[in-house]
């Protein structure tokens, strides 16, 4: 361990969200470089921090702190020195001088226990003397926080992160229940709080730490996509956590729901059991059905004109005649103030679309169009020639900064998460129609369905088998399930279409036809490979040589999708590899290793998590344009050739994007596809999973492995099964409203 102290002359960069700081510190007359995480550091505090010297490629010798103390100057130089920082506001060099001419050695005496004496310095009055007394104060606050708080374990950020939210009032509150802070703080998970309440002799069947496990249990779920839990799961994921077998759970279940925590459920089905749900989850369905009811109005009126649009559009479009599924859905769409069209790849859901919007058109109606992810959006741009946002735009998210984990998955926090657009405000429109709608999840749906205005026609359109959402719900398929509001379902493949392997054998997948894989295909070959080595060499020549000039676009955009982010064949395996072919060291190209991974300008890059102060969306793909080593920024230029800034301390938002998770390729669209195919994680070798993989090709997709793995997967049907209760909610109102009638 080496160890260093002096005087922070300077604060070259803070991370205001977490604490990471680089210093530049003064000691023994020479300057130091330290970097860690110093929450509430001001420039002029004397410093005694201890640590590792590292050389810094670029930076040289630096020391990472590990622990720190921050001492308070003793003699009146120290003092002054400090004063006369700028770390006390409203006090300059000047103040500083006459302050400790006055006091001398008795300054800080003065400062800490008499500071109305201050006002006897000329220029200070006695507010400002009493605003002085009350910064030193406040720091010293909150160092014995932190001191009271890393003596539990807690690491520095979560430490200022419990101080900021509690205050003084954080000894009696740990002391009384310490499980509170995994309840009340985002990113503090219930082992974080476990293990606290172990040093301070919590007893492991203590009621306030099975009632943290309950709700923690529950956020979990709604994580892995889940709305509730049945009752016999959450009692076994309870008793694997707690280590113990809970007492009076039932007891303990009908506390929290009068609490309002959380809700009990009968099934509709009496064989089932009890539903255990998160109140905001509850709550969230209810409201969802509720407002799905009230949109879902039939009208009898614009039947006729809407069928002499369809007339012109066919005349004017050579070829083109809407079969009947497609004939139905425009009339319902304009009939209808819900609808759900839902289609595999080819069936004609844009050429639908297209027809709705020149229906409503033809009557003056004004028409939002939005899709879930950037891309996706810009897509239906693209197919329609009319301005398509982000459903986040459309409902002008606002605030919301990334980083701030709910529970321990370190995913987004929603109870930041603003919209403009809401019941009060809702959107100005006639007609909203929203693409790639199996991608949209319970929470961003309910968002949306507040914004919409009473009136207005709503069209849901999707592939009800591609994935679904990363977020909690499963909303497309429980609304096509519930049987009770309308749905056109499109199936026949378009000729253009039919000629495509890609399309063909997509949809033989979801019927359950034979797929050939020795066909010679134009679009959809596949390679085999019986080892690892052999798929990642056959996968560089096709990415570096052979695609490039077949599907006519460069190697870049070419992209490789695997099921899994571990393995030699996972994302984190692959993204270097093909990154040294694709983007290797030039001279004069800067780039810069950081701790997950090593970044060179030029690089493909993905966005992995909303971040609404820039306005970049998980998923968002963009090439690495800037590495600036004095201000420490990236910038990464977005597909719409948007660029965006990135400190160096926020990169871990951003992973190489050469290859991607297939979950994260959903609502995407490549010329051409790489799959490996191989063995994994049962639960990630699911038919939905391969169908989504080679439906994101547009001009070819490849598939190198075992043709056993891919008939597998294939063959599986049994999709991640999510407890989601939207379906039965609207079927129950539906029902409630047959009974009235
Ligand atoms: N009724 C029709 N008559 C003739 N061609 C059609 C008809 N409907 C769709 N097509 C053609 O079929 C092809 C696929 O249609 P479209 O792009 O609308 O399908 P999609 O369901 O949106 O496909 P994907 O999901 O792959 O984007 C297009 O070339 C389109 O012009």
């Amino acid at each position: 361990m080496d160890s260093l102290s002096g005087f922070v002359e300077k604060i070259k960069y803070r991370n205001e969200e977490n604490g990471y700081a680089i210093l530049s510190v003064e000691s023994g007359g020479e300057d130091y470089v330290l970097v860690g995480t110093f929450p509430m550091i001001s420039e002029g505090e004397y410093i005694s921090a201890e640590g590792h010297f590292q050389l810094h490629p670029t930076y040289g010798e630096q020391l990472a702190v590990e622990t720190y103390e921050i001492k308070t100057p003793e003699d009146s130089a120290s003092v002054q020195r400090y004063l006369s920082s700028g770390a006390v506001k409203g006090v300059g060099e000047a103040l500083a001088k006459r302050i400790v001419k006055k006091f001398k050695n008795d300054t800080l005496r003065i400062l800490e226990e008499e500071p109305e004496r201050l006002a006897e310095v000329k220029g200070i009055s006695e507010r400002l003397a009493m605003e002085i007394a009350g910064q030193i104060e406040e720091k010293r606050e909150l160092r014995r926080a932190m001191l009271f708080l890393s003596g539990y374990g807690i690491r520095m950020n979560l430490a200022v992160k419990i101080y900021q939210r509690y205050g003084d009032e954080v000894y009696t509150l740990l002391r009384e229940n310490p499980y509170r802070i995994a309840d009340d703080l985002s990113g503090v998970g219930f082992q974080t709080a476990d293990e606290i309440a172990r040093r301070m002799g919590v007893r492991a069947d203590a009621e306030t730490r099975i009632r943290s496990a309950v709700l923690y249990v529950l956020r979990l779920a709604v994580q892995e996509g889940h709305c509730y839990l049945p009752a016999s799961l959450l009692t076994e994921r309870l008793k694997a956590l707690l280590r113990l077998e809970p007492e009076n759970l039932r007891q303990l279940l009908l506390d929290l729901q009068m609490e309002k925590r959380l809700v009990l459920r009968c099934a509709p089905n009496d064989a089932e059991e009890t539903r255990v749900y998160l109140a905001n989850y509850d709550r969230m369905e209810l409201h969802v059905a509720a407002m799905l009811k009230e949109l879902d109005i039939r009208e009898t009126t614009g039947h006729t004109r809407a069928e002499e649009q369809l007339a012109l559009l066919e005349e004017e479009e050579a070829g083109l005649v809407l079969d009947e599924t497609q004939r139905r859905a425009v009339l319902a769409a304009v009939q209808s103030g819900l609808l759900i069209i839902t289609g595999g790849p080819g069936t004609g859901k844009t050429t639908t679309i297209n027809a709705i919007i020149r229906c409503f058109e033809a009557e003056g109606a004004e028409i939002l169009l939005a899709a879930p992810t950037g891309r996706a959006a810009a897509r239906m741009t693209e197919a329609t020639g009319r301005e398509a946002k982000t459903i986040h735009r459309l409902l002008e998210v606002t605030g919301a900064p990334t980083g701030d984990g709910e529970g321990d998955s370190g995913r987004e926090s929603w109870s930041t998460v603003r919209f403009d657009r809401n019941k009060e405000q809702p959107l100005e429109a006639d007609c909203i129609i929203i693409d790639e709608m199996s991608m949209v999840d319970l929470r961003l749906f309910h968002a949306l369905l507040l914004a919409v205005p009473v009136g207005a026609h709503l069209i849901l359109v999707g592939d009800s088998n591609q994935l679904p959402s990363v977020g909690a719900g499963n909303v497309l398929r429980d609304l096509i399930a519930s049987a009770c509001l309308p749905v056109a379902q499109l199936t026949q493949i378009y000729r253009q279409a039919a000629e495509s392997d890609i399309v063909v054998n997509a949809h033989k997948m979801m019927d359950e036809e034979l797929i050939d894989l020795g066909k010679r295909s134009k679009d959809f070959l596949f390679i085999r490979q019986g080892s690892a080595e052999g798929v990642i060499q056959t996968m560089l020549r096709l990415i570096t040589e052979k695609l490039p000039a077949y599907v006519g676009a460069d190697a870049k955009s070419i992209q490789l999708l695997t099921p899994v982010r571990r393995g030699a064949l996972g994302v984190v395996g692959l993204n270097p590899v093909l990154q040294a072919k694709l983007n290797p060291p030039g001279h004069g190209k800067a780039e810069r290793e950081f701790p997950h991974a090593l970044f060179r300008v030029g690089d493909k890059l993905m966005q992995i998590k909303n971040n609404y102060q820039r306005g970049v969306y998980n998923g968002d793909v963009g090439i690495l344009s800037d590495i600036n080593r004095f201000s420490e920024t990236l910038t990464v230029r977005f597909d719409e050739g948007r660029e965006v800034e990135y400190g160096f301390a926020d990169v871990e938002e951003l992973e190489l994007a050469y290859a991607v998770t297939i979950h994260k390729s959903q609502g995407s669209e490549y010329p051409a596809v790489v799959i490996p195919v191989f063995s994994g994680p049962r639960m990630l070798r699911t038919r939905n999973l391969i169908y989504t993989a080679v439906t994101r090709a547009k001009k070819c997709v490849v598939l190198i492995g075992e043709p056993s793995y891919f008939y597998e997967m294939v063959a599986n049907t049994k999709e991640l099964g999510r407890y989601t209760g939207l379906a039965d909610r609207l079927r129950e109102l539906l029902q409630q409203e047959a009974q009235i009638e």
